[in-house]
C-alpha cells in the first residue's frame, strides 16, 4: 500500500480539529486498507510501531534527522539547523527541504507503508554505540524516495513530533464504521481494547472478520488489560445511594498500582498506564513467586513503601527513588515495599473479568498466600453509614489516604470509570472535596529567592474530546527549594520553542513545555475565568473554569500520562458539587 494514501490524510488532518472531520479522513483511510497492512497504519497514526507496554520506541535523536535529512538533499546541516530554529517544526523543515530537492531530481521510487513501518521497526531494534550511523542511512535512504509531504510526516514520527490530536477513542470510532458499517458498534471495539490494550490486534481483527473477531478478545498473558477506575465520594451517604444497602470497603493506599502478569518464572509488571515497569520493581520479581499459588496469573496490587521497623505506610513520593534508573538496587533496600493485593484478573487461563466483586476476592484470597512481602488488601463488609464512616477511621488511622468501596455484584469493568467502585478520602469533606492531576504546560521564571528557576507553573486539565489541554491554574505556592530544582531538571527536556498547538491558554508563559509531565494539585474553589480556558462556553459564554488558590501537594505523577490527568468532565462535575454554584449557572 503507499504510503502517499497515508501522508494525504494525516495532511488533511492536521487541518481539521474537528472530531467528526478527523473520525471521516481515518474512516475513508482504513476502507481501501488491507487487513495484514491495517494494523501499521493504526500504529503509525499514533506515531508509534507496537502498543505502549512493549516499549518500542523509535527515538532519534533530532541531530541525526537532521543528518539525515542533509544527506538525502545535498542540502548544509548549517543551512537545515537555521531553517529549524526559525519554524521549530522539523516535519515543516523536512517538507521544505525535501521540496527544494524535488525540483533538481527525480524520484526513484514510490514508498510504501510497509517499508517505512519495516525501515522504522529496523531502526528501533538497533542498538549499541555504533547503531547511529546506522539509523542515518536508514532514515536518509527513507527520505531519499519520499514526496516532500511524506518526507514531513516520516520526519514528525521518528522525532516523536506528530501531535495529530486522536485519541484511541478517535481510532476506535473510525474503526467501527469503516469495518462494522456503524458508530453503534463502537462498544464492542472497545470492550476488545480494553481487554488487550493493543488498537493494532483490534483492528486487525475487526477488518479481517468483523463484528464476530471481537467476541474471542480474552485476557491473555503478558497483555495488560485497561485498569478499572473509581468515581468520587464525598460522604458515606453519597456511597449507599449509589451502591445500594450492602458493600466491600478496602484500604485506599497511597503507593502505585501495579498490574501483576505471572507465568511460570516470567514476572512482567504493568503501571496504571500500562507502562512496563518491571525494572523498577526487582523486589516483586524476586520475592513474589513464593505468595502466588497459580503458575499463570493476573493480580492487580498496590506497591506500597513502607517503614522496614515499624510496618508503617509511607507517602507515594518515597516510590519516586525507583525511577532513577541507575539507582534501583539502592532504592529497594533503602526504600522497601509491601505488595497489597486487591483483585484478580486471570487465574489458570480463564479471565475472571465477568465474575462478580465477590467471587473474585474469594479466588483472590484463595490464590494469595500472605507474607512478609505480599498482602491481600484488608476488606470489611459495610452496612450502614456509620459502618463506612468506622472503616475510614480505621484506614485513616492505618495511614491511608481513605476507602475504596466496591459493589459486591459487580463485574471488573475494563477501563470504566464508574459506579461500581467508589473512593473516599479524608480531603473530601473540605471544600473542594479532591486533589487534581494537571498537566505542566508552561513555567514563569522566579524573582527574589527564586531567581534562575522556575517561580511559577502553568497547569492544563485534559480536554479528552477535542484531545487538548486547556490551562486551569498558575501555581507558585506548595513547593520546597528542592522541589523547585527537582522541577527544573524534570521540565528541562520538556522545553519547546513554541508551544505545542494543543495547548489553550490566555497567559504567555516564559517557556512552554511538552505536555507529559503530571502533577497533584489541591484548591479551594473553582472559579469562572476570563483567562483560563478550562470547559471554556460550558458553564458560562466567554469563561473558562480556574482553580482559586492552587498549591502543589508535593507529589509529581510519574505513573500518569498527560492523558490520564484530570479531564474536564470530572471538573465540571467538581465544580457543580460546590455548595455555592447557584442553581441557574450549573450545568447537566
Ligand atoms: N483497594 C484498592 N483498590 C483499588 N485501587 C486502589 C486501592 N488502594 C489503592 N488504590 C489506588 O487508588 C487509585 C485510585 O484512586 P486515586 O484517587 O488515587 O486516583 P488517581 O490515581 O488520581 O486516579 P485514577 O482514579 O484515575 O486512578 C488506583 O488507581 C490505585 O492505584
Amino acid at each position: 500500500m503507499k504510503f502517499s494514501l497515508v501522508a494525504d490524510t494525516l495532511s488533511y488532518m492536521e487541518n481539521t480539529t474537528k472530531r467528526l472531520e478527523l473520525t471521516q479522513h481515518l474512516v475513508d483511510l482504513f476502507k481501501i486498507t488491507p487487513p495484514d497492512i491495517i494494523p501499521k497504519v493504526v500504529y503509525l497514526l499514533q506515531g508509534k510501531l507496537r502498543p505502549d507496554h512493549e516499549g518500542v520506541e523509535i527515538g532519534i535523536a533530532e541531530k541525526i534527522a537532521i543528518k539525515a535529512l542533509s544527506k538525502s538533499s545535498g542540502i548544509s546541516i548549517r543551512k537545515i539547523e537555521d531553517e529549524y530554529k526559525d519554524t521549530g517544526d522539523f516535519g515543516q523543515v523536512a517538507s521544505k527541504i525535501l521540496e527544494q530537492k524535488t525540483q533538481t531530481t527525480f524520484l526513484s521510487e514510490n514508498i510504501t507503508v510497509e517499508r517505512v513501518y519495516e525501515t522504522l521497526y529496523k531502526i528501533a531494534e538497533l542498538k549499541g554505540a555504533r547503531s547511529q550511523d546506522m539509523k542515518m542511512k536508514y532514515i536518509s535512504s527513507l527520505l531519499n524516495d519520499a514526496t516532500p509531504t511524506e518526507g514531513g510526516f516520516i520526519a514528525k514520527i521518528i522525532t516523536s513530533n506528530l501531535r495529530l490530536g486522536i485519541a484511541d477513542y478517535t481510532i476506535l470510532d473510525a474503526l467501527s464504521i469503516a469495518y462494522t458499517g456503524s458508530k453503534e458498534n463502537r462498544p464492542a471495539l472497545e470492550h476488545a481494547y480494553n481487554v488487550c490494550s493493543d488498537l493494532g490486534k483490534v483492528s486487525f481483527a475487526v477488518s479481517k472478520n468483523g463484528l464476530d473477531a471481537l467476541r474471542d478478545f480474552q485476557v491473555t498473558i503478558f497483555s495488560p488489560i485497561r485498569p478499572m477506575l473509581a468515581e468520587r465520594v464525598k460522604s458515606p451517604q453519597e456511597a449507599h445511594e449509589k451502591m445500594g444497602l450492602e458493600f466491600a470497603s478496602e484500604y485506599k493506599l497511597d503507593g502505585e498500582r501495579v498490574q501483576v502478569h505471572r507465568q511460570g518464572e516470567k514476572i512482567v509488571l504493568y503501571s496504571r498506564s500500562l507502562e512496563n515497569i518491571t525494572s523498577y520493581y526487582p523486589d516483586i520479581v524476586e520475592n513474589i513467586g513464593k505468595a502466588l499459588k497459580s503458575d499463570e496469573i493476573i493480580l492487580e496490587a498496590e506497591a506500597v513503601a513502607i517503614n522496614d521497623d515499624t510496618g508503617e505506610f509511607l507517602p507515594f513520593q518515597e516510590l519516586m527513588h525507583r525511577r532513577r534508573k541507575y539507582k534501583i538496587a539502592q532504592a529497594v533496600q533503602e526504600y522497601p515495599i509491601t505488595v497489597n493485593f486487591f483483585d484478580v484478573l486471570l487465574v489458570d487461563k480463564k479471565s475472571c473479568l465477568d465474575l462478580s466483586y465477590a467471587e473474585r476476592r474469594k479466588l483472590l484470597e484463595k490464590n494469595v498466600t500472605e507474607d512478609t512481602f505480599a498482602k491481600v488488601m484488608p476488606m470489611v463488609l459495610v452496612k450502614s453509614d456509620s459502618e463506612v464512616e468506622d472503616s475510614l477511621e480505621n484506614a485513616i488511622n492505618s495511614g491511608c489516604e481513605g476507602i475504596m468501596l466496591k459493589q459486591l455484584d459487580s463485574p471488573y469493568r475494563a477501563g470504566a470509570r464508574a459506579n461500581n467502585w467508589l473512593k473516599l478520602k479524608r480531603e473530601y469533606r473540605n471544600e473542594l472535596g479532591d486533589s487534581l492531576d494537571l498537566v505542566v504546560v508552561g513555567a514563569f521564571y522566579g524573582r527574589g529567592r527564586r531567581t534562575g528557576r522556575y517561580g511559577a507553573l502553568l497547569l492544563s486539565a485534559y480536554d479528552t474530546e477535542a484531545d487538548m489541554f486547556p490551562s486551569i491554574c498558575k501555581v507558585g505556592t506548595g513547593f520546597t527549594d528542592e522541589s523547585l530544582d527537582q522541577f527544573y531538571q524534570i521540565l528541562a527536556d520538556k522545553i519547546t520553542v513554541k508551544k505545542d498547538p494543543r495547548i489553550q491558554s490566555g497567559l504567555e508563559a516564559d517557556v512552554w513545555f511538552d505536555p507529559e509531565v503530571v502533577i497533584e494539585i489541591v484548591a479551594s474553589e473553582i472559579t469562572l475565568s476570563p483567562i483560563h480556558k478550562v470547559a471554556m462556553d460550558k458553564i458560562r459564554k466567554g469563561s473558562g473554569l480556574a482553580l482559586r488558590f492552587p498549591k502543589f501537594t508535593g507529589k509529581i505523577r510519574f505513573e500518569k500520562t498527560s492523558e490520564n490527568a484530570t479531564n474536564i468532565e470530572e471538573i465540571l462535575t467538581l465544580y457543580n458539587s460546590q455548595k455555592r454554584v447557584v442553581q441557574d449557572e450549573k450545568i447537566n
